[in-house]
């Protein structure tokens, strides 16, 4: 397993509440003894992970850098999650998901999930059924995206729209027979951006649980985009906001 330093108390604990089995151990400044701390030791001897005694000056050779704040942890790669309430759970930040109705090209979603990682973020959702799973085509074109951006398949997607929006996730469908376009819709709050399937877009009740519809501008002659592409134009923009905190 590969492993690779983490550290600061928010980082250390995040890991050890959601997977501590990935936690090979743990180095703390013996010389505190503060509430944090003491909370920290009881977490990771709940979760039976060592810990190593350190002076000040070893954790920042380890780290490189002096803002450990006195606790390093030795992990290895998070396994992805796969489910949609553990996910959310661990995003950091405002989430932005990536959602998929109904594409049935492997190489559609191979380059979906590659761009998905591109452009940071969280996810790749799609309906169980009438999709195509992430098959060896897909994780191929998906060019090592497949291992870093977890796919979660649902069995009723405008369930988990609904359930999207009670947690205060903005649902924003793309089609191109939008009247809003793209650029006036807001990415820098919680956002799940849907896609429609190759031939027939997204579905009926799909369109009808988005708060908003948008529209890729199209200046020739073609009527849309690739699935793949559009979404790449609109992750992009996404992370292109939420860099200028627009
Ligand atoms: C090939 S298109 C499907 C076109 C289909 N005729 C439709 O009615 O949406 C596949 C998906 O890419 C996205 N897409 C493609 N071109 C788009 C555009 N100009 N504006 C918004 N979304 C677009 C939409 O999510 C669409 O469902």
């Amino acid at each position: 397993m590969k492993s690779k330093m983490i550290f600061g108390f928010h980082a250390v604990t995040s890991r050890l509440r959601h997977e501590a089995s990935s936690i090979e151990e743990i180095y703390v400044d013996a010389s505190r003894h503060d509430r944090r701390m003491q909370d920290l030791l009881r977490a990771a001897e709940e979760a039976k992970v060592r810990i190593i005694q350190a002076d000040d000056q070893r954790l920042d050779g380890m780290v490189g850098t002096r803002r450990h704040q006195g606790v390093v942890a030795k992990a290895g790669e998070l396994s992805l999650a796969r489910n949609l309430d553990e996910l959310l759970d661990a995003i950091e930040g405002p989430p932005l998901l990536l959602i998929l109705d109904g594409v049935t090209d492997p190489h559609n979603l191979g380059a979906c999930l590659r761009v998905a990682d591109g452009a940071g973020a969280h996810a790749v959702i799609a309906p169980k059924d009438r999709a195509v799973g992430l098959n060896a085509t897909a994780a191929k074109v998906a060019s090592g995206a497949a291992d870093t951006v977890p796919y979660i398949t649902v069995t009723n997607l405008s369930r988990t729209l609904r359930e999207l929006k009670e947690r205060e996730i903005w649902v924003i469908g793309t089609t191109d027979d939008a009247d809003k376009g793209l650029y006036e819709a807001d990415f820098v709050a919680p956002t799940a951006l849907v896609m429609g399937s190759e031939g027939e877009g997204m579905r009926r009740l799909t369109r009808e649980n988005c708060d908003v519809l948008v529209s890729i501008p199209m200046h020739g002659a073609v009527e849309s985009l690739n699935v793949s592409v559009a979404s790449g134009v609109c992750l992009y923009e996404a992370r292109r906001q939420r860099m200028l905190g627009v």
